[in-house]
């Protein structure tokens, strides 16, 4: 994130009611970047309002540090005053917030207090009485209003400074769905005009639909902060603070378990957009049967699939560009096949679960779930990269399951043939076109003690053989180690050396071994032989050509006249 994006900022700040004795800020830190829509979350009392007043200077943090677009909040009075021209809060309860005698005056008493001619502050007055829908009611007393009518003034007081950031407590609370719709329609407006929108609320569906990002609070302090999907798909923080997770996001994910929908779907953020997926499934509207399901279920399901195994990556960065853009591909190539994923690393499942409570399947359950979902024909496509261990237990496992399926078929990992190690030396000659004769491009591979391994030191000689002197092909736990490839640099004697992942997904080795810090990563021994360095942290499953690689030996897996079984 570039620093200048970030409109607020909190750096570990506390804040107490009871002169310290509990705090309701406590080490709080986030930062909130400029135009976006933030919605704040967490269990009652756990400090979003408390934060919210020191956002405009109402209470001010026993320590740490509030910044407003990068510079400390002052609080001399002429600060504070910038700070509230700048920072607007709509109060969870207007009666906190409304005080002039009729709703004209409480909305132009701010206004008229920023020092606008008596002319301009009439217009603004009028346009945002208009905008708001409050001519019905714009001379009356405001302690005569209903609660939907006061929120709407309170919004408007708010509105009508132009600040640059609004902050909403609670807004819909004890509104009727009119007025609700309302305070909503206004919202949309701030966003639309560039306004930063920081919104508490209790509703998961409206945060869902609306936010661009969730902070959760917890004990004053945020406990997760994210996109709305990574937030509610993390059980574990749902539970942590008392909420549940969207109705689209549930019925979605139910959907997908069972087969109806694509994994690869974009999340539907409302029941709407759900509605939709489900209206577009072909035999649901061949049928005419309104409700779809049943249909699909009994008579219609596919009895097709593919399975995706991947080695897996904690990193969801990583994943989205990489297994998740293989399986998108997949499933886009073969529109008629179920898609199903499981990972193979038991240590990345068990880590994925117990910090965000998302559960892959291993090739086992995957296989109970196919079995489960009628499938009866399966095509398992690999993403690793070598035909090493990974790959033989998992033939092995997914074979054990002959006996239940008409067939089980297989494609083969990424490198197994020669085109294939043609096709991926193109991909990364394309990958990096514009690499100089005093450049090298060292890869990192993963490396195995299976005979397999020995691809990797052919490949870096096929390299040299096919005209690229300058890239080298290592691995991190075997043969080409770091030690060969030093000597094979120092040879070179290249000015710069550039490296990248030869791995899938460029996640734990790649940030680390390769591009980290540590004094053994490979970054910092290049470094420390005097060479400049660049690290790309790209996966190969980022590259379409490898992506399309592996559809290629889909495509020949469904060629396979005899698929393979344990128990013919
Ligand atoms: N005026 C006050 N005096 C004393 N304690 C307060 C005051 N306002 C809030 N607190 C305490 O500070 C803590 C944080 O409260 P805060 O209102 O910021 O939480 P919240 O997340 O906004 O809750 P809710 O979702 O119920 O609005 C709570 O323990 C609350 O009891």
């Amino acid at each position: 994130m570039r620093e200048n994006d970030v409109i607020l900022k909190a750096d570990d700040l506390y804040f107490s009611y009871d002169d310290e004795k509990t705090h309701s800020l406590n080490g709080l830190s986030l930062e909130i970047q400029k135009g976006k829509k933030i919605a704040f979350m967490g269990a009652n009392g756990s400090g979003k309002s408390t934060f919210f007043l020191c956002c405009n200077g109402i209470h001010k943090p026993s320590s740490g540090t509030l910044y407003y677009d990068g510079k400390p909040v002052d609080y001399t009075r002429k600060g504070l005053l910038d700070l509230r021209k700048n920072v607007g809060i709509v109060f969870q309860d207007p009666d906190n917030q409304l005080f002039s005698a009729s709703v004209y005056q409480e909305i132009s008493f701010g206004i008229l207090n920023m020092g606008v001619s008596e002319e301009t502050a009439k217009e603004e007055v009028e346009a945002i009485i208009d905008e708001m829908e409050i001519t019905p009611y714009r001379s009356k007393p405001t302690h005569a209003l209903s609660g939907g009518q006061k929120k709407q003034v309170s919004i408007a007081d708010i509105l009508v400074m132009h600040p640059e950031v609004i902050i909403l407590d609670e807004p819909s609370s004890a509104l009727d769905p009119k007025h609700t719709a309302l305070v909503n329609h206004a919202v949309e407006q701030m966003t639309k005009k560039g306004i930063t929108v920081m919104m508490a609320t209790h509703d998961v569906n409206y945060a869902f639909e609306w936010a661009d990002e969730i902070v959760l609070f917890k004990d004053g302090k945020v406990l997760m902060q994210g996109t709305p999907v990574e937030v509610f798909s993390n059980k574990r923080a749902l539970d942590e603070t008392n909420l549940t997770a969207p109705a689209a996001l549930l019925l979605f994910d139910s959907l997908c378990q069972k087969g109806i929908l694509k994994t690869t779907l974009p999340v539907p953020h409302n029941l709407d957009a759900l509605e939709q997926y489900i209206s577009e499934i072909p035999f649901a509207a061949a049928s005419g049967n309104s409700s779809g399901f049943h249909a699909i279920q009994n008579n219609a399901a596919p009895k097709r699939a593919i399975l995706v195994v991947s080695f897996g990556t904690s990193y969801d960065s990583t994943r989205k560009v990489t297994i998740d853009a293989i399986e998108k591909d997949i499933a886009d190539t073969y529109p008629d096949y179920h898609i199903y994923r499981a990972w193979t690393s038991k240590m990345i499942l068990s880590k994925i679960k117990k910090r965000d409570g998302i559960h892959y399947d291993t090739v086992k359950e995957a296989f109970e779930r196919m079995l489960a979902d009628g499938i009866t024909d399966v095509i398992v496509q690999p993403t690793h990269v070598i035909n090493g261990i990974e790959n033989e237990i998992m033939t092995e496992e997914a074979l054990s399951f002959s006996p239940q399926f008409s067939s089980i078929r297989f494609g083969t990992p990424v490198l197994t043939s020669f085109k294939d190690n043609e096709c991926l030396i193109h991909a990364i000659v394309d990958e990096f076109p514009d690499l100089s004769k005093d450049e090298v491009l060292v890869l990192m591979g993963h490396g195995t003690t299976h005979y397999a391994n020995s691809i990797y030191a052919a490949l870096d000689y096929t390299f040299k053989d096919s005209g690229y002197p300058n890239i080298f092909l290592g691995t991190v736990e075997s043969y080409p180690g770091m030690d060969s490839l030093l000597n094979m640099i120092r040879e070179y004697q290249p000015r710069r050396v550039i490296l990248a992942p030869f791995m899938i997904v460029a996640g734990d080795h790649a940030n680390n071994d390769m591009a980290g810090d540590n004094p053994d990563s490979w970054k910092s021994r290049f470094e420390a032989e005097g060479y400049a360095v660049t690290c790309v942290l790209k996966g190969l499953g980022e590259y379409k050509e490898i992506r399309n690689l592996l559809i290629s030996h889909i495509k020949e897996a469904m060629r396979e006249k005899a698929p393979k079984r344990a128990h013919p």
